[in-house]
């Protein structure tokens, strides 16, 4: 069976992670090495999503995603990011490109 996941709970882990900086946890060793480590990892993962994708190897490109989506979230941790103002962002764009496309459609109308 599938184990149950949700960003939600994995980001609340982390934050725990970062709390309690429990021993032989990956999530500590990032945190304690710090920003340019957890950087240095983000820029790793995402050159290997580029790298997958590129060899249209959807598999590996899924994994990698996982990676890098992880490595995201401790970054997010690390400077007080929460899903909240991401989310936020995306859905001010959302609502943006939602009005644009109505007025596009409303000129399109008129001519
Ligand atoms: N999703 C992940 C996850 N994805 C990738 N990784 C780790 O990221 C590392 C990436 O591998 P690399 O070969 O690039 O790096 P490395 O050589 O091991 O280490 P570096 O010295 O390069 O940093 C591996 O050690 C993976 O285990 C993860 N480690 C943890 N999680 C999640 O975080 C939770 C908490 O993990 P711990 O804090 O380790 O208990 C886990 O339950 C998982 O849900």
């Amino acid at each position: 069976m599938e184990a149950q996941f949700s960003y939600e709970g994995l980001y609340q882990l982390l934050e725990e992670r970062n709390r309690q900086r429990p021993a032989g946890s990956y999530t500590t060793y990032l945190f304690e090495k710090g920003l340019d480590k957890i950087l240095k990892k983000v820029g790793e993962e995402s050159t290997e999503v580029i790298i997958a994708a590129k060899d249209q190897d959807r598999k590996e490109t899924i994994y990698e995603i996982a990676d890098l989506a992880y490595h995201v979230l401790v970054l997010m941790v690390d400077m007080g990011i929460t899903l909240e103002d991401v989310k936020a962002e995306l859905a001010s764009r959302h609502v943006i490109d939602h009005k644009v496309k109505q007025e596009k459609m409303a000129s399109d109308h008129d001519q």
